[in-house]
């Protein structure tokens, strides 16, 4: 198959969705950036890979972090993490409140806000130095070192954190965060702040695709339960209240971030990411979405 040609075909089709969205707003540093940017990167296990656009270019990957967040911890502390946050879909926008106080400061699961705040509360607890050993935890599975928190971006997002405050400090009060809210919220932000391009975030995410394995050295990083579990919850979760939406237009497991990114996989087969910062009304890439959806039926290639 030509996949150069496939990507070189989305690419024209979508163009006209890209002056369309809204960027994300509430963190000031992200309303400045271009939203003309677009750019996918596909990458196979046996590594050929092809890339279009500004698919080497650093944008903040935001909630696609939480997806490295989970991986991290359960690496670390195993199945103890979904006794602090389930697995259930939301069906509410990713900073939504009303479920935690109906169930307990219980998040519904690790892909939305309030869970990714849980999971950063466990990381806390459990490493010594959860910044650090995060960010190598992210180089290596890319297998490059130039990958760094944005500082701006993380300060810009706490100046206007009220929301994130607010899920962070109601589970407290449910006793579902053992760690100094500000602290919490802190390293959250810096999380959320990273900057890949496509390019990275395609070889991070091969790990995934390729059942929890790093492809270069073959060095396990999950047991096979442990991917099959986090790629469910990517399949089920990864797109707030447009996971359904995903499953039924892509078709492949997934995560999404108000910096305009989409990661998804096809497991045993090929990673592929793909930026566009216009974000439709649920959060999740206008144009990013349109363009996996054509990428899926084009090649013939999903889940399903
Ligand atoms: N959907 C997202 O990417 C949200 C992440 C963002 N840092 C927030 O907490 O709101």
């Amino acid at each position: 198959m030509d996949y150069q040609k496939i990507l070189e075909e989305i690419r024209q089709e979508v163009a006209p969705l890209l002056d369309k969205g809204w960027v994300a707003d509430y963190i000031p540093e992200l309303a400045k950036v271009d939203k003309t940017k677009f750019g996918i990167y596909l990458l196979f296990l046996d590594d050929s890979s092809y890339s279009v656009g500004d698919a080497t270019e650093k944008f903040s990957i935001q909630s696609i972090s939480k997806v490295f967040m989970l991986a991290h911890c359960v690496s670390h502390i195993g199945k103890k993490v979904y006794e602090r946050v389930n697995v259930e879909p939301s069906g509410d926008p990713f900073n939504s409140l009303v479920q935690l106080e109906h169930e307990n400061g219980i998040p519904r699961n690790p892909f939305i806000n309030s869970g990714a705040l849980v999971v950063t509360d466990l990381l806390i607890t459990h490493l010594q130095d959860p910044r650090q050993q995060f960010l190598d935890f992210i180089r290596e599975l890319v297998g490059q070192n130039d990958i760094y928190y944005d500082k701006q971006i993380a300060r810009s997002e706490k100046s206007f954190g009220y929301r994130n405050a607010a899920m962070v400090n109601m589970m407290k009060s449910y006793g579902n965060i053992d760690n100094d809210v500000e602290e919490v919220l802190d390293l959250y932000f810096d999380f959320c702040s990273i900057s890949m391009t496509c390019a990275e975030l395609a070889k991070a995410f091969r790990v995934f695709a390729n059942h929890g394995k790093l492809v270069r050295n073959d060095k396990k990083f999950l047991s096979e339960r442990q991917f099959k579990r986090i790629t469910a919850i990517m399949q089920t979760c990864g797109f707030y209240d447009e996971a359904g939406e995903f499953a039924f237009r892509v078709g492949l497991p997934g995560k999404s971030g108000v910096g305009g990114g989409i990661a998804a996989i096809l497991p045993s087969e090929y990673s592929i990411a793909v930026w566009s910062p216009g974000l439709n009304k649920k959060g999740n890439s206008l144009a990013g979405f349109k363009a996996l959806e054509l990428f899926t039926t084009m090649t013939g290639t999903s889940i399903f």
